[in-house]
């Protein structure tokens, strides 16, 4: 932590003194079909604010949806930060950075968007999908998620059929779906038995849902 930083308690912007995430222990497992996933364990730097401050900061909404004959509560809370909007703690946006800048040559373009998801307990999960309502349908992309709070099991699976993987993402882990993965692969976050909250963000570039 540089002096001033220290001093004021205000983020340093733009100086060595804030640690920048780094990749140099990301690890890539390739999946099939041209799938694979990145994962590096504690990567956000401030991953202890970082949770503080989205728990409590983040506008986050409770989301219905039709299921049958009824509507039922989604079980997490949402929010979406979209291109161009601040984003709830500047480590955030210089891991969005750091992303962008890591992943340029294989993506093409940057990371814009922020998906957030707060998991409250264990009864919170979301069911097997893949991120394809936007391009993820039918091109390759990348959709880089880190996690805070108590560690989840994200599971993936082949659309075909297969064996289910599943990768637990702890307290400022790092785990970046690429290639093929949204549309030839389907992830979700189980329910469990006991967990404590969960904050995903999910960086995801133009047009990827
Ligand atoms: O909670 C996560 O990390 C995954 C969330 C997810 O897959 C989504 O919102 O599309
Ligand atoms: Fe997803």
């Amino acid at each position: 932590m540089d002096f001033q930083g220290s001093l004021f308690g205000a983020p340093s912007f733009g100086t060595a003194s804030v640690d920048a995430p780094t990749f140099d222990r990301v690890v890539r497992r390739e999946l099939t079909r041209g799938a694979w996933v990145d994962i590096c364990p504690a990567w956000l730097p401030e991953a202890d604010d970082v949770f503080a401050a989205m728990v409590q900061d983040v506008p986050w909404r409770a989301e219905r949806r039709q299921m049958y004959d009824r509507e039922v509560a989604v079980p997490r809370l949402l929010h979406t930060y979209g291109v161009g909007e601040p984003l709830p703690h500047p480590a955030l946006a210089r891991a969005r950075g750091a992303l962008s800048a890591h992943y340029r040559p294989e993506l093409g373009e940057p990371f814009v968007t922020a998906g957030c998801c707060y998991y409250r307990d264990g009864r919170d999960s979301v069911a097997w999908h893949g991120d394809t309502i936007g391009r993820g349908k039918t091109q390759d992309t990348m959709v880089a998620i880190v996690s805070l709070g108590d560690p989840r099991r994200l599971a993936l699976r082949p659309r075909i059929g297969g064996p289910s993987i599943s990768i637990e993402m702890g307290h400022g882990d790092l785990l970046v779906m690429g290639g093929s993965c949204q549309r030839t692969w389907e992830h979700a976050v189980p329910k469990v038995a006991h967990a404590g909250p969960r904050v995903s963000v999910q960086f995801r570039p133009l047009n990827v849902f």
